[in-house]
């Protein structure tokens, strides 16, 4: 007996076929998934044992590769849930079943599988290898960041040789011109000049305005910074470089990930029109000084190509063959070491001094402090303030609560390396890359307590003295578990620069003005009750920035 009208029969019996084709991929990619998940738990479950056995027996076992975090999407692996734009929300959710006692994990991210270390004995010995190397990370950041084209990637790296490559020949002029002491006393002369011009024109009437301070802040440090190592010629050639360069470092890292252009038009936009400034620059001064800048060994800065620093590089990249296009990517890379993170640190640190609703005592101690430090003519005592207790414990705990670097390495090497207790050990082969997130360390809930690790507590870093009974500054116990310059080899070579650039800035600033605080403001320029917190972005961006600003009015010092 028939049930149903002839028509609809036949219209059922036509789409049940097609609903059932178009039902197979999604079937098919459900047990994909599926298989996928249950195999990378029950890997995850068997090897987990092995990491956290605590028995005496546990020295004698052999090194195991970290235990490998399950996933459910073939090849992206956890790249989706690692690129939460949440400032440590992959953590939070990692730690939720993951146990940290473990020491270390391994994560599958777009296709490339990554040894994430959180014992700090294991970050301890791994920036003590001689066998790492953080090439491969370079190269990805200066192709994907910076837009470094393949074909200029090849000029720059072409040479595998260790002894001449352009990596060894940058590490070279590093160490001459930018970490030897006679460097740093150089650039931070120039950088001093440079800033003391620029604030020299604020309110020289005497008058009084009103600022958003960091964006005010920031201005005024780029400007010396880029004059500084670069010179004075690109900001007369690309007199809107600051504003771009800060628009493109804020869209870096989606880059970075190979978030395609389709989805992120505005970032390879923003890093276009910088690139197009900087060739500019190129072209126009390379003509000017007929294709041959100074000499870094006889003249010490000079307008056109500033710094030995970047005279050095600019005669690397013509022994290389860059083109005009290809030097402009890669001092975009240069520009953003010089400028991503020393200039919110100073921020951060300006911020909280001024913050009225935090400790009231801290402006009063930070200016006696600074004003210790200033000489009989005027001019500061620099080695009288980079040894200040109170302003070293500020500039330290800036960097423990906003820096956020994954320090990557590829092994050349295999590795055996100690977790905490020193019992187990994890097994990592040549040819890996591994990845120290400074977040675990500098946010580690049993090494800073009182208060909790995500306050900012501007006298962390102080101790009292037992025999003067005064405060003095220290970083101990802490090894492994802050490191905001990376460490090992390929530290960062700035650092010592970046600690002078930041607190003379900070004092020139405090010494040269007074302010009054008007209120907090949100990234929309809108008022807010509380102090900025962090802005929305990427894991790995260096020295986080506030997602808004401090309001206030400021008049020269009397
Ligand atoms: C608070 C300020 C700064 C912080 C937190 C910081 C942090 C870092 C970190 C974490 C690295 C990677 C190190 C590693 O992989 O072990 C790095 C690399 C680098 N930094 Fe800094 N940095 C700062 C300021 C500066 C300044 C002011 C300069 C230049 C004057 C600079 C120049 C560089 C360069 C050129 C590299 C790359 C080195 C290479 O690839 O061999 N940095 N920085």
């Amino acid at each position: 007996m028939e049930l149903l009208p002839p028509n609809l029969l036949t219209t059922s019996t036509l789409i049940h076929p097609l609903l059932l084709l178009a039902l197979i991929p999604i079937f098919l990619v459900t047990i994909l998934v599926t298989l996928t998940y249950l195999y990378t738990t029950l890997r995850y479950h068997l090897v987990l044992p092995h990491h956290l056995s605590t028995t005496n027996d546990a020295g004698k076992l052999s090194p195991q590769p970290p235990p490998h975090i399950p996933y459910a999407i073939p090849f992206l692996g956890s790249a989706f849930s690692f690129l939460t734009p949440i400032p440590g929300g992959y953590w939070k959710a990692l730690f939720a079943f993951h146990p940290r006692a473990s020491g270390a994990c391994t994560l599958l991210l777009g296709g490339k599988t990554t040894h994430v270390l959180f014992s700090a004995n294991a970050v301890t010995q791994l920036f003590k290898s001689r066998g790492t190397s953080r090439m491969v990370f370079n190269k990805m950041v200066m192709e994907k960041g910076f837009g470094v084209s393949k074909e200029e990637l090849g000029k720059f790296y072409g040479v595998d040789d260790p002894q001449n490559g352009a990596e060894h020949q940058q590490d070279v002029i590093w160490q001459n011109y930018l970490l030897k002491t006679e460097a740093v006393v150089e650039l931070l002369g120039e950088f001093l000049g440079a800033l003391r011009h620029e604030l020299a024109e604020e309110l020289k009437d005497g008058g009084v305005k009103e600022v958003e301070l960091y964006e005010w802040l920031r201005r005024h440090m780029f400007t010396a910074s880029t004059a500084t190592f670069f010179g004075k010629r690109i900001l007369e050639v690309y007199p809107r470089l600051g504003e771009d360069f800060f628009v493109f470092d804020r869209e870096m890292l989606s880059m970075f990930f190979g978030i395609p252009r389709l989805f992120i038009p505005k970032a390879y936009e923003s890093r276009k029109k910088v690139l197009d400034g900087m060739e500019e620059w190129h072209v126009k001064t390379m003509e000017e000084c007929k294709n041959s800048p100074a000499d870094p060994e006889t003249v010490k800065w000079e307008p056109a190509y500033g710094s030995r620093a970047n005279r050095a590089r600019q005669r690397l990249y013509a022994q290389l063959g860059l083109t005009m296009r290809g030097r402009a990517a890669v001092d975009l890379g240069f520009l953003f070491g010089i400028s991503s993170n020393a200039i919110p640190t100073a921020g951060w640190m300006l911020m909280h001094i001024l913050d009225p609703k935090a400790d009231t005592t801290l402006y009063r101690d930070v200016m006696e402090e600074l004003k210790s430090a200033v000489n009989k003519d005027g001019t500061l005592n620099i080695p009288e303030l980079m040894s200040l207790p109170l302003l070293q414990s500020i500039f330290h705990e800036v960097l423990r609560l906003y820096v956020d670097v994954l320090v990557t390495r590829e092994l050349f090497e295999d590795l055996n390396l100690p977790i905490d207790d020193g019992k187990t050990r994890i097994a990592l082969m040549k040819g890996g890359i591994v990845m120290a997130p400074s977040w675990l360390g500098h946010r580690d809930e049993s090494l800073w307590v009182n208060p909790p690790c995500e306050v900012f507590h501007a006298r962390r870093f102080l101790k009292v003295d037992p025999e003067t009974g005064k405060p003095i500054f220290s970083t101990g116990g802490t090894a492994g578990k802050f490191f905001p310059f990376g460490g090992g080899r390929s530290i960062c070579p700035g650092r010592v620069f970046a600690k002078q650039e930041i607190l003379t800035s900070l004092s020139m600033v405090l010494l040269g003005f007074e302010f009054e605080v008007l209120g907090y403001v949100g990234e929309s320029g809108r008022k807010r009750d509380r102090f900025p917190s962090l802005r929305n972005g990427y894991s790995g961006s260096g020295v986080m920035v506030m997602g808004g600003d401090v309001k206030v009015r400021m008049k020269r010092m009397q």
